[in-house]
């Protein structure tokens, strides 16, 4: 049962940023605008700034005109508002442009409401089950996404002024601003060469495409590339006491992603009116702060322990510090292993196929991992009799065995390697990088860097722990 591999995959982010109205202070805040790309985004920026803000303060007058607080002053019973929404954000490791952002106006403290948000205003499947022009289209069997893609595609074809949520559908990005994987072109592609993120892709473009089969009535594949680009970088599923809803939550989706956050966004549910006659009041999108903010800082949540491969495909980025980057490698079953029968059956007893994948960490050997191949390597000297599924592989079978593990583990990180070409030369001056590279060019190279990165950190850990088990044994001897 000798294992071969076939081949998933952020950093962390504080910010540099602008805000259309207090450029100059953010500015020196910031430090400056680093990368010539931020410089040109920045002379854009001063270009586009006039319809920008017109648009950011359309939606802020929409919100407020239904009863969302956002005002910086203090009114009746309400402090002023504790963020603000910034037209340009950059990460902070080679200040790539992140687009939109939400600030602290002013400093925050753990654990303070942030935004609190009506649920009537979000986009979800009740509201495309209430819209007239998608009766017969939406019932309450479709399926959340394309209920939700349905409604944001005919409240865009209505227009700014007729559609309920106009402002906010003014302020989404386009999907080449998002750029998910699966929206590059082939030639955009050839740079994830080697990486699994290359398969989920084509995987997630083939799903894109039968499902849309279905709808091409009704939209186009770029309206429904579009939507889904939308929905997969800013849906956020809300989890309240009784019941759970896919939503666009408009302004709490202006809110970047770091892997290092821990503010959460919670569905208060509303009780129950006391007699039938009395109207339900709504629930409400809550989000509240993990830390506390400087004023100015960029807030920011966590949008799951996402791998760099997950990141890429579905919001558009990559991350250089992300601890929960992995890569996905597969181990498969050799067939003239002469315990493969019994393996293959213990290994489908346990929910396991002949081919599994697990995730490699930079900083961990999973445990499912270990035990799988503890058990795919084990040899009938090592069983004495006993049968695979006699063992318990959750510790060391044997130091021949675990040897056997780290080496298989170790072969299969190198395949990997092997798999994506030769590193591109490093820019001569990083900061040219947004000269000479597209993002995409960029963002790819970072997926495959940080990839590498993984892979050899799991081969060195490899040798060095069968070192350190071939001397134990030595001296045990
Ligand atoms: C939920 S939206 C956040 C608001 C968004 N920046 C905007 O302008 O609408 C998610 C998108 O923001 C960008 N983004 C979020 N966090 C990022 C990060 N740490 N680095 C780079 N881009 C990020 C990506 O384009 C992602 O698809």
């Amino acid at each position: 049962f000798v294992l071969r591999e076939s081949s998933s995959s952020g950093g962390g982010v504080t910010s540099r940023m602008s805000e259309d109205s207090w450029s100059a202070e953010l500015r020196q805040a910031s430090g400056g605008f680093e990368t010539e790309e931020a410089r040109a985004f920045m002379r854009r920026q001063a270009k586009g700034d006039a319809s920008v803000r017109a648009t950011n303060e359309r939606l802020i007058e929409w919100l407020q005109s239904k009863g969302v607080w956002l005002s910086e002053l203090s009114g009746w019973n309400e402090p002023p508002h504790s963020l603000a929404l910034a037209t340009s954000t950059f990460d902070d490791v080679e200040g790539e442009d992140a687009g939109r952002g939400l600030l602290a106006r002013r400093a925050v403290v753990q654990d303070m409401e942030l935004v609190r948000m009506p649920r009537y205003l979000c986009m979800t499947k009740d509201a495309a089950l209430e819209s007239p022009t998608l009766k017969g289209l939406v019932n309450v069997s479709t399926n959340e996404y394309v209920a939700i893609a349905l409604l944001l595609i005919s409240e865009a074809e209505k227009g700014i002024l007729s559609s309920f949520w106009g402002p906010y559908i003014a302020v989404l990005p386009t999907t080449e601003e998002i750029s998910p994987t699966f929206s590059w072109d082939e030639s955009d592609l050839a740079d994830l060469e080697g990486s699994p993120c290359l398969a989920a892709t084509r995987s997630m473009r083939a799903k894109l495409r039968a499902e849309h089969a279905e709808f091409s009535h009704h939209c186009s594949f770029d309206q429904w590339e579009w939507a889904f680009s939308i929905l997969f970088s800013r849906a956020i599923r809300l989890t309240g006491p009784t019941k759970e809803i896919l939503a666009l939550v408009p302004y709490v989706d202006f809110i970047n992603h770091s892997p290092f956050s821990s503010s959460y966004v919670t569905l208060a549910e509303a009780p129950e009116p006391l007699f039938f006659w009395d109207d339900k009041p709504d629930d409400e999108i809550v989000v509240y702060a993990d830390r506390s903010y400087r004023k100015f800082e960029q807030v920011f949540i966590s949008y799951g322990p996402k791998s760099n491969s997950d990141l890429l495909l579905l919001y558009g980025f990559a991350l250089d510090r992300n601890p929960f980057n992995s890569v996905a490698v597969q181990f498969g079953a050799a067939t003239d292993d002469p315990l493969y029968d019994e393996k293959l059956a213990f290994a489908i007893s346990a929910g396991r196929s002949p081919n599994e994948t697990f995730p490699i960490y930079a900083d961990r050997f999973a445990d499912e991992m270990l035990q799988y191949l503890r058990m795919s390597c084990v040899t009938p000297s090592q069983l004495k009799g006993r049968h695979v599924r006699d063992l318990d592989y959750s510790t060391i079978v044997s130091v021949d065995n675990e040897l056997a593990v780290l080496d298989t583990l170790a072969q299969a990180c190198e395949a990997a390697i092997e798999r994506y070409p030769p590193p591109p030369p490093p820019v001569p001056n990083p900061r040219d990088r947004n000269i000479f590279l597209t993002r995409k060019q960029r963002m790819a190279q970072r997926l495959v860097a940080s990839e590498r990165r993984i892979l050899q950190r799991t081969i060195d850990a490899a040798i060095r722990k069968s070192n350190e088990l071939e001397a134990t044994r030595a001296l045990a001897a």
